[in-house]
């Protein structure tokens, strides 16, 4: 829905980092997605309306990443128009499928759409950055860009911002599953030792690049190979309890690869068919029974638009 005066529009999750590429790859989701609206007021500022019952939004209004990166964006432009935000959150933060970038994705593309497209896609993922940094600290872009651009998204660069859009398969599955605990990214970045040993380096760079290849040239063989992270993972699965076992049941169950979705505590695994992918979330809450943890799981196609107006 959209007019001249207010634009409503769905926004992806987003899985970040995809196992190897830690800040620097991540891929969006058509399933699931916040809604939300932006309506021009005729007044300076912006003020926030949320529909969704249990999400607890920061009270401060200046901390939420939709109004971060609206301010960022609005001050890069000179420009002191005054919005509404409504939102429908569907993605619950600290989910780890980007839940903080969909709306800081959201807002600055809505805004955007109403100003008549002054800034390219491309140029609004430095402000969704902004959100990011005001939600966890840091103002990483491989949940924003991929929440803009839709499809798998390389940050080549942070200085300068050098973000590029890397081909990938047609016949491209998600499965994630959600344990229902919440890991706020900003403690699972603390956690993370600052510096790595040559041999891991080695490791991981090889299968960035590996991963890359296999998905510009459709190879799911290799894709699955580079399905690794040897640096973040070891360290990041010990607050999901079971994660060893899970991920087992989901390799077993034809996954290319299952790794930690962005900061968790969601899983995502990849894997050539819906159907394989529907058999793959069943084997992976069938391992999590053992665990007592309620999840919720989402079998999705590689989301290759980014926002989409409803
Ligand atoms: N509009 C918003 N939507 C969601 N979270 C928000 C929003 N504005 C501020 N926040 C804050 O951001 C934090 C959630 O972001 P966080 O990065 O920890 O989780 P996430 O986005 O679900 O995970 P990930 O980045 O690993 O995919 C919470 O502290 C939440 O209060
Ligand atoms: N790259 C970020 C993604 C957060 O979703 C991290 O892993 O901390």
């Amino acid at each position: 829905m959209k007019d001249s005066n207010s634009i409503k529009i769905f926004s992806p999750a987003t899985v970040a980092n995809v196992a190897c590429g830690f800040d620097i790859l991540g891929f969006a989701l058509d399933n699931p997605g916040d809604e939300i609206q932006v309506s021009i007021k005729d007044s300076p500022g912006i003020s926030v309306l949320n529909q969704t019952k249990d999400t607890v939004f920061p009270a401060d209004v200046n901390k939420n990443t939709a109004v971060v990166s609206l301010q960022a964006y609005l001050s890069h432009l000179g420009s002191d128009q005054g919005f509404e935000i409504t939102f429908t959150k569907k993605i619950k933060p600290g989910s780890g499928i980007g839940s903080s970038s969909a709306s800081a994705a959201a807002s600055v593309f809505a805004a955007n759409e109403l100003l008549g497209n002054p800034i390219s896609k491309e140029n609004l993922v430095q402000f969704a950055m902004q959100g990011e940094k005001a939600a966890c600290g840091v103002a990483h872009a491989d949940n924003v860009a991929p929440a803009l651009l839709g499809g798998f998204v390389l940050v080549r660069s942070y200085d300068p911002l050098d973000i590029i859009s890397i081909p990938y398969p047609e016949e491209l599955y998600c499965t994630i599953i959600h344990p229902q605990i919440e890991v706020k990214t900003e403690d699972a970045r603390k956690i993370l030792r600052q510096g790595i040993s040559l041999k891991d380096a080695v490791k991981q760079w090889g299968n960035v690049g590996g991963l890359i290849a296999g998905l510009m040239k459709g190879d799911y063989a290799l894709i699955g190979r580079s399905l690794e992270d040897a640096i973040i993972e070891p360290i990041r699965s010990i607050l999901i309890p079971g994660y060893d076992a899970v991920k087992e049941a989901a390799l077993e169950a034809g996954a290319l690869g299952c790794c930690i979705s962005g900061s968790g505590p969601s899983m995502f695994a990849l894997s050539r068919s819906a159907e394989e992918a529907n058999q793959i979330a069943a084997a992976m809450k069938k391992a999590f029974t053992h665990y007592e943890i309620d999840n919720i799981d989402y079998v999705s196609k590689v989301n290759n638009q980014g926002p989409k107006v409803i």
